[in-house]
This record gives structure tokens, sequence and C-alpha cells, in this order.
């Protein structure tokens, strides 16, 4: 068993996370290789194993158990704590019919059956120790209904530590979306125990605020295959080698990458509107991360144009017609649209003909929107141009021609078709971003936390990403850009934890 979250190895490879049918696959080959019954013997002692680890001094355990397999393993867990740890009030609130039950559970509950345990025909009066989710786990594909929505209700409601078994019950393990009208809890008092698989549903959608603080992992012994996977799961990253960087005595600032960001509309750009803090926001973060030379266009008059930036005074301001004047968009990696307004679509057609480095976000994502020909970044991919795009849900949902309900409702399938249709790299923000590539099994980002859901926290991706692609090796095989771009989200999602106070940071606090 190991603990996946919070990740104990910030540099761990990435995991492979399966969806429903192929974790049945694996299930059903590795099952046939057994005994009957092995695997649940094995789920149930994990769950077991876990609960008394994780909550050693529960007294009063009460097992939501449902009717199926993922009730089964919670019947198993009930009989083993019964047995093993004797001391303990272990009650079962069991939701299956015996005439329904599927093989594995049938065994299961016939052994709970000969156990000391007590059964309930309700929830408990009162809350108990420690509560074991064994209700619904990877069967779950349609709405909760019925006796299994009361007692979900009541599980949401409970304020106990609760250890979900394999899943949440509610989840939907391909996707993350939550099958219950009664809105998800997010509780720091609850922790997930994946069996066999990880699941791409526990990492992104809603998945994060249903599956707790801690998520566990146990295989039960099982190899999944190669080219099986539904998406990897990336681990928090680590800031950049600064050692690395430090002891390249060689390097000078030309080599260390230019950044070009442009964006940040001034008022007199944008109807009395300014945000030209979008830009500072990326160029900045560029310019943190290592970037050896950050200039920030600004769009708006020339004379508009402040001086310096009073905060960074290294950054470079100047004004797009300038920069659009000189050769940093061939030269530099371009970041294009934060903070750009209305007139990021005068410039689009320019940046994708003239920046083979480029990341696409905010108002530069609403210009392409518009747009309904993708020939231009298949032009581009066709070049072997890096083109990285960084839509939040409802840049997603306007790319995509759909709404924000049906970008998140599967994270996965929106971020790939996105990849697929606009010939880039794409970054779904949101808690679980989704980073897809066309014709490569995407990555899930596991770092990352309400924190940084604030006005310019994307700015600063952005920036970062322009400063990763700045240095990254060119031309790199598309599984390299990815795994870059990846690796770079996670880092930003680490970046709220170094901020040393119990309030929030804002996006500007996000970089030292
Ligand atoms: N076999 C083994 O060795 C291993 C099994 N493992 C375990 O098996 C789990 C998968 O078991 P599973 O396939 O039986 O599905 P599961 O999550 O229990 O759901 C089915 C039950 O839920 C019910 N139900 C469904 N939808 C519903 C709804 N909307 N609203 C209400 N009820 C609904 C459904 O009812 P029915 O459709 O029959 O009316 C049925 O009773 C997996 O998560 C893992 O824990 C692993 O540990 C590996 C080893
Ligand atoms: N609840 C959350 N969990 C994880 N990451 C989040 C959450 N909310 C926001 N983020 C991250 O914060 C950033 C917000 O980006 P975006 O919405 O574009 O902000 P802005 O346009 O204001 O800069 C994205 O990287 C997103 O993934």
């Amino acid at each position: 068993m190991q603990r996946i979250l919070p990740c104990p190895t910030p540099s761990a490879p990435p995991r492979p996370l399966h969806d429903r049918l192929a974790s049945r696959q694996l299930e059903q080959r590795l099952a046939a290789s057994l005994p009957p019954h092995t695997l649940m013997q094995r789920a149930g002692l994990a769950v077991a194993r876990l609960a008394m680890a994780w909550q050693p001094h529960a007294q009063r355990i009460v097992v939501l158990a449902g009717g199926g397999n993922n009730g089964g393993d919670g019947l198993v867990a009930a009989t083993r704590l019964a047995r093993d740890w004797p001391q303990r009030d272990v009650a079962v609130w069991w939701q299956g019919a015996p005439e329904r039950l599927p093989d594995d559970a049938r065994w299961a509950w016939q052994q709970a059956r000969a156990a000391n345990l007590t059964w309930l025909q309700a929830a408990p009066e009162h809350p108990p120790d420690l509560v074991i989710d064994a209700l619904l786990g990877l069967g779950l594909d349609r709405p909760v209904r019925g006796t299994a929505l009361a007692a979900l209700r009541w599980l949401q409601a409970c304020p106990a530590p609760t250890l979900c078994v394999d899943l949440p019950s509610g989840l939907d393990a391909n996707t993350g979306h939550w099958w219950a009208d009664a809105p998800p809890q997010p509780a720091a008092q609850r922790a997930t125990l994946s069996l066999l698989t990880l699941k791409p549903g526990l990492f992104t959608g809603h998945g994060r605020v249903v599956a707790g603080a801690s998520i566990w992992f146990d295989d039960l012994g099982a190899e999944p295959e190669p080219g099986t996977a539904a998406a990897w799961l990336v681990a928090p990253g680590g800031w950049p080698d600064t050692a690395a960087l430090r002891a390249d005595h060689a390097s000078h600032k030309g080599s260390r990458g230019d950044v070009l960001v442009l964006g940040g509309a001034l008022p007199h750009a944008h109807a009395g509107i300014g945000m030209g803090g979008a830009a500072l926001l990326a160029a900045r973060a560029a310019l943190r991360a290592g970037a050896g030379r950050v200039y920030a266009a600004l769009l708006g008059d020339a004379e508009q144009v402040p001086p310096w930036d009073m905060g960074q005074p290294a950054l470079m301001l100047r004004s797009a017609t300038a920069a659009l004047d000189s050769d940093l968009p061939e030269r530099a990696t371009v970041v294009a649209g934060c903070g750009g307004g209305p007139a990021m679509a005068t410039l689009l057609d320019a940046v994708l003909a003239r920046c083979p480095r480029l990341v696409l976000d905010a108002d530069a994502l609403n210009a392409l929107a518009q747009r309904p020909d993708p020939e231009p970044l298949a032009a581009r991919q066709a070049r072997g141009w890096w083109t990285v795009l960084t839509p939040h849900p409802l840049e997603a949902a306007r790319l995509l021609r759909t709404d924000t309900a049906t970008v998140q409702r599967d994270r996965l399938a929106a971020a790939r078709t996105l990849a697929e249709r606009w010939h880039a790299v794409v970054v779904l923000k949101g808690s679980g971003s989704v980073v897809a590539a066309p014709g490569l099994t995407p990555r899930i980002v596991a770092s990352g936390s309400g924190w940084l859901a604030t006005a310019g926290s994307g700015d600063t991706l952005a920036g970062l990403l322009g400063a990763r692609l700045s240095t990254l090796p060119w031309p790199a095989p598309p599984e390299d850009l990815q795994a870059a771009v990846a690796d770079t989200v996670a880092l930003h999602g680490t970046l709220p934890e170094h901020w040393p106070h119990r309030w929030p940071p804002t996006a500007s606090d996000l970089l030292p």
C-alpha cells in the first residue's frame, strides 16, 4: 500500500490511471489466476488495516456497505475488524439484497453474517468514531437514487472521519463527475483507499473535493499492461533545478531563454478598462522562473506604456506594435492573451504565423474561439512549432462550442478533443488540470488547491510556461513538450504551499 496524496515523493514518475473498463478487465484477468474471492479478501484486509492505522483510537466503527462488490469489500473489512481488533464495536449498515448479490459479495456477506457484527437497519443515531464508506464504487455510472441516495446524504453530513473504499460513493471513476443531487461536501477528515488501480476520477472534476485530503493505493498484486492507462497522474513538482542553473558558469542571459508576453490592454485601447496587470503578472512569473530576458508588450498607444514596472524593474516594457516590429515573435517564446481584451483578435493571425514557440491564454483563446478554422494551428503542428493552449473551463467551452457544465462533466474527454481539434498541447485548468496533446495519453496534475482560485493565478501559470518552453531544447518530440507543460502546471500547483500565512495568497504573492 502506498500513499499517493499528499505526495510523499514530489519527483516521482507519472503513475497510470485506469478507467472503469480497464480496471474491470484487469480485475477479471487477475481474479482468474487466483483462488476464488482472493481479491476481495485482499481488498477488505487492506481497508481494515488502513482504517486502524489511520484512526487507531476509533472504538465505534460503522461500515456503510452497498449491494455490489464495493459493499463486499466493506463487509470483508468489517469482518476482519471484528476478528482482528475484537475490542472495537463494529456495526454494518448494509444496503444490499441477498438475492441480487454478485458472487464475491455474497461470499463476503455470508462471512459477515457469521462474524461478531451489529447490523443496523437505519442510519446510526450518533456519529461513530469512524465510518467506512463501501456504498458505491467502480460500478456507479448513473445518478444515485432511492435508499442509496438517503445513505449518501447521511454520509455527506456525518462529521466522523470517513475512509472511502476504492472511490468515495457518488463519484464517477472515469470523470470525477458527482452523481448525487446532494452537493458534495469537502471534508478534511476523509481518506480514500483506491484498490487494484488508481482511477482518473479521483484526481479531477469533483474527485479532489470528495476523496479527502489523503489518497492511498493498494494494487492487490495487479500489474496493469502497458498501453491500458486512460491518463497519467503527474506528481506535484518542485522548483526548477536552481543548483544546476547556478553551476552553469558558461550561461548568460541570452542562453537562459527570452519570453515575450503580449497582452495587457491599456485603458485607452480597451474602453477605459485597464488589464495591464495580467501581462505584468505573467511576465514577472517568467522572469522569476528563470527566463533570461522578459519583455512585456502591452496593447495600447506607445505613450501610454509605463516606462518601467516598479515591482519588477528587470522587465522590459514596450507597446505591442513595437514588439511586433521586432524579431521578438520569432526569437522569443511568446505568451499571448493575458489581459489582452478584444484587441487580441487583431493580433492573432500575426502571432500564429510568426511565433514558433507559443502559449495562448485568456483573450487569445477567446479570439481563437471566434474563428471556426483550425487550419493555422494544423500548419503550425505540421512545421513542428509549439502551440500550448491554457483554457479554463469557460474558455474551453467557447473553443468547443459547448457549455461549461459539459466540459466539467468529462474533463479528460474535453481536453483530448480540444487537443485534437486545435492541434495543440492543451491545459484544461481547474481542480485536476488535464494536459492533453494530439495522439498522446493525457496527464492529470495532482497539485493545486482552492488557494489558486484567485484572479491572476492563470496569468502566473502562462508566464511559468513561457519560461519553461524558452529553455526546452528545440525541436522536441511531442511527448517532451507535453511532459514539460505538465511539470510546469504541477509546479504552479505547489506555489500556494510556500505561502507562510493562514490567509490565502493573491496571484502576485505566489512568486516570491
Ligand atoms: N470482485 C473483486 O474481487 C473486487 C472488487 N473490487 C471492488 O468492487 C467494486 C466494484 O463492484 P461492482 O462492480 O459490483 O460495483 P459497485 O460499485 O459495488 O456498484 C454496484 C452496486 O451499486 C448499486 N448501484 C449502482 N448504481 C447505483 C445508483 N445510481 N443508485 C443506487 N444504487 C446503485 C447496484 O445496484 P443495482 O444496479 O444492482 O440495482 C449494485 O448493488 C470496486 O469499487 C471495488 O470496491 C475491488 O476491490 C477489486 C476486487
Ligand atoms: N480549486 C482549484 N484547484 C486547483 N487549481 C485551481 C483551482 N482554482 C483555480 N486553479 C488554478 O488557478 C489558475 C486559474 O487560472 P484562470 O482561471 O485562468 O485565472 P486568471 O485568468 O484570473 O489568471 C489555473 O491554473 C487553475 O488550474
